[in-house]
């Protein structure tokens, strides 16, 4: 079976980081990851982390200007310097908290201006890599679905998988999220299968909903089947948004026969 990891980004929100720590570890799961974690102390997140036996995976760049629709600025020319201080910024928080990977977040681009955009991020990217890969971190690429977050950089996983083979380092991998692969592109199982040598994690969520793996249109017991038997060692990280509260919706774990 799959080792499951509490995205707090979505699970927990009614409460501050470390608290959401303490429930992720009360419910079973043993690791965490995060969305944007910068305003709490890290070594506090890595105290709770070592106190409550999980571990701490991966976190994201920060996004620019929300107010302003931005998602990501690794692919926003005249943006460099401020990209590559959030690398710096993430590399840092995650050291000090014992993370293992960082979203690298490219950001909303229009169609018109996807060749600048593309040059932009590859050697935005390829630095980043070297940075990160110093310290052992992965960056992970992960395609967002349109409908989600219209004219993100890459809806796909080829637009991901493009980017990472002109940039040829091993520690850009991909971030296959279950949810935005099946609104984007369907046929999940078959794109685990191909991409799964390029995978540096998996999140879940149901399709369409974005709730409980319970619902919906996916197959939850074939996916984690197929992680498994695709030889996946990684973590599957639980990234849904709870119908209503994160305790009282844990209940996919027993319908789907999983341990936490
Ligand atoms: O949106 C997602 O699926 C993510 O995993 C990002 O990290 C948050 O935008
Ligand atoms: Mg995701």
């Amino acid at each position: 079976m799959p080792r499951f990891s509490a995205n707090l980004g979505f699970l927990w929100t009614d409460r501050p980081l470390l608290d959401q720590i303490a429930a992720a570890a009360k419910a079973g799961f043993k690791a965490v990851e995060m969305h944007w974690p910068y305003d709490t102390d890290p070594k506090a997140v890595r105290d709770a982390c070592a106190r409550h036996g999980v571990a701490m995976l991966g976190i994201n760049t920060v996004r620019g200007d929300v107010s302003k629709g931005e998602n990501g600025l690794g692919a926003l020319p005249g943006r460099e310097a401020e990209f590559q201080a959030a690398i710096d910024q993430s590399i840092a928080w995650a050291i000090a908290a014992g993370g293992t990977s960082i979203h690298a977040m490219p950001g909303v681009v229009k169609p018109i201006d996807m060749p600048a955009a593309t040059g932009t991020f590859v050697e935005n990217l390829s630095i980043a890599a070297d940075k990160a890969g110093a310290h052992g971190l992965t960056l992970l690429l992960e395609p967002l679905n349109p409908r989600a977050m219209p004219n993100y950089f890459y809806s796909t996983l080829r637009g991901a998988g493009d980017i990472i083979a002109r940039i040829g380092k091993p520690n850009i991998k991909i971030m296959f999220d279950v949810f935005h692969v099946g609104v984007s592109e369907g046929d999940v199982l078959t794109k685990l299968e191909y991409w799964m040598p390029h995978i540096g994690h998996i999140q879940f969520a149901a399709v369409p909903s974005r709730a409980e793996p319970d619902e919906g249109e996916i197959d939850f017991r074939a996916i984690f089947k197929a992680i498994d038997r695709l030889g996946w060692k990684g973590w599957v990280g639980a990234e849904y948004k709870p119908r209503a509260g994160t305790d009282e919706g844990l209940g996919w774990v027993k319908t789907l026969g999983v341990t936490l």
